[in-house]
């Protein structure tokens, strides 16, 4: 499949989801005009439609671009998530359609820190069902299950970005950090790591959640996890819905096991805010209920903007894709004066050999050459003289394992 280059006002942009305003500044302000915004995730038909006539999408956490979505996107070169969770997207199948796929690790980590501190705090005050109760008319002014977060201990798992911000906040207002993790921390703090899943459970006030959604993470947390607790402890998800089995919380919810849970992630969640939310928490006074809203925060919605928008831009204008997580990463340099080709091939033995082939046979000489491969794809970039780029654009189109290839002027 080939991609020729195109002028920048041609290249399209869509922007699903209500991506920040701060993504079309920085487009346009690096010449890119076409940019088509919808405030909601797509799904279906619609965004099969939508992807086929596009050559970059921005998306966040519920637009699905399954590989059934991704083999419409005959044109499509990246996908921007403008979030940091890129499980929405089929990155194999992206990568094998020669689609780089990039997000925004650290720009909304902050907000999610910030909110689950804050509902550990009005957990372990019974603040939810106390509000609830006044709005209905009542009053409860009463200790009980009332605690200071002070010398209380956080089960933190995942210790990565979010984690080990929480890890460090924690601390500051006095309490305990332990952390599980599939990979060996380095604790900030005096936090520590537990070996053993189960053994934090044990040892925690609140157990957060900040991992990944992946085939081991999903319903990491059932019955028997939360049966491990400390009885009249509080559970926190604010990574994927996927994580924690809902029936098995709301029934030891029911069963006061839990003194409360906060939940900003479910199993389902509405595609926009006019469908109904839908589960068996609702109405379970001791539970934070919130519309997936960890890392939607002014701040971290401006700054996503920009980093995500900046990655598409570099990888438009000039073929840099450091930072991708399902591609090669190549940080290229300016090409003045010369064509630049970008060609994405499937890594198998020979195909570099072809490529070079279609140089020296044809007597076009290289300026500069980068390679860089992963377990599937091999991403070759290559500097020329303008005469000579028409020809080679199409001679590489022809070399086997070609998956796509396109020019920069
Ligand atoms: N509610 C919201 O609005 C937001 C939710 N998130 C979610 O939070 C997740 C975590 O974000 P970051 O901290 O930035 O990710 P990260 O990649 O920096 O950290 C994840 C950590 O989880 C660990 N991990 C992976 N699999 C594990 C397993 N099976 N058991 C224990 N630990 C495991 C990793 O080793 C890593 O240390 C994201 O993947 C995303 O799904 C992120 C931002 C906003
Ligand atoms: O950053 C993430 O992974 C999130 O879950 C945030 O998703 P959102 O951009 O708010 O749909």
């Amino acid at each position: 499949m080939t991609k020729p280059s195109l002028d920048k006002d041609k290249i399209k942009f869509l922007l699903l989801e209500g991506v920040h305003p701060s993504a079309i500044e920085v487009l346009r302000s690096a010449g890119y005009s076409q940019i088509e915004t919808v405030p909601m995730a797509l799904q279906g038909g619609e965004l099969k439609a939508k992807i086929a006539d596009v050559h970059f999408i921005g998306i966040r956490s519920q637009s699905q671009l399954t590989a059934d979505v991704l083999a419409h996107a005959s044109r499509l070169a990246a996908v921007g998530c403008f979030c940091i969770g890129t499980n929405q997207v089929d990155l194999n199948a992206a990568r094998e359609r020669g689609i780089a796929v990039f997000n925004a690790p650290y720009s909304n980590t902050r907000s999610v820190a910030e909110l689950v501190l804050a509902e550990a705090i009005l957990l372990l005050r019974g603040v939810p069902e106390k509000s609830a109760l006044a709005h209905r008319g009542g009053w409860l002014k009463s200790a009980v299950n009332s605690y200071e977060i002070r010398g209380k201990t956080l089960g933190i798992i995942g210790y990565g970005s979010i984690g080990t911000q929480l890890s460090v906040l924690a601390e500051a207002l006095g309490m305990k950090v332990a952390f599980y993790d599939v990979v060996s921390k380095l604790p900030l703090g005096n936090a520590r790591q537990v070996a053993k899943l189960l053994e934090l459970l044990a040892q925690s006030d609140i157990v957060t959640l900040h991992v990944p959604e992946t085939a081991a993470t999903q319903w990491m947390i059932g019955a028997a996890e939360i049966a491990a607790m400390k009885p009249g402890g509080i559970l926190i998800n604010a990574s994927r819905g996927t994580v924690v089995d809902i029936d098995a919380l709301a029934a030891a919810l029911n069963a006061k096991k839990l003194l409360g849970a906060a939940l900003d992630v479910f199993p389902v969640e509405p595609g926009s805010n006019k469908d109904e939310f839908v589960s068996p928490l609702r109405g379970l006074d001791n539970v934070i209920l919130t519309p997936h809203i960890g890392g939607s925060t002014m701040e971290a919605q401006a700054n996503i903007g920009v980093e995500v928008a900046e990655k598409l831009v570099k990888y438009s204008d000039n073929g840099t894709s450091t930072s991708s997580v399902n591609f090669p990463e190549v940080a290229l340099p300016a090409h003045p004066g010369k064509h630049r080709l970008l060609h994405i091939h499937r890594n198998v033995p020979g195909v570099l050999a072809d490529i070079n082939q279609v140089f020296a046979g044809n007597g076009i000489n290289i300026a500069s050459q980068f390679l860089q491969t992963n377990e599937a794809i091999g991403y070759v970039v290559i500097d020329i003289d303008a005469a000579h780029s028409d020809l080679a654009l199409t001679k590489l189109a022809e070399v086997p394992g070609t998956i796509r290839s396109r020019v920069l002027f």
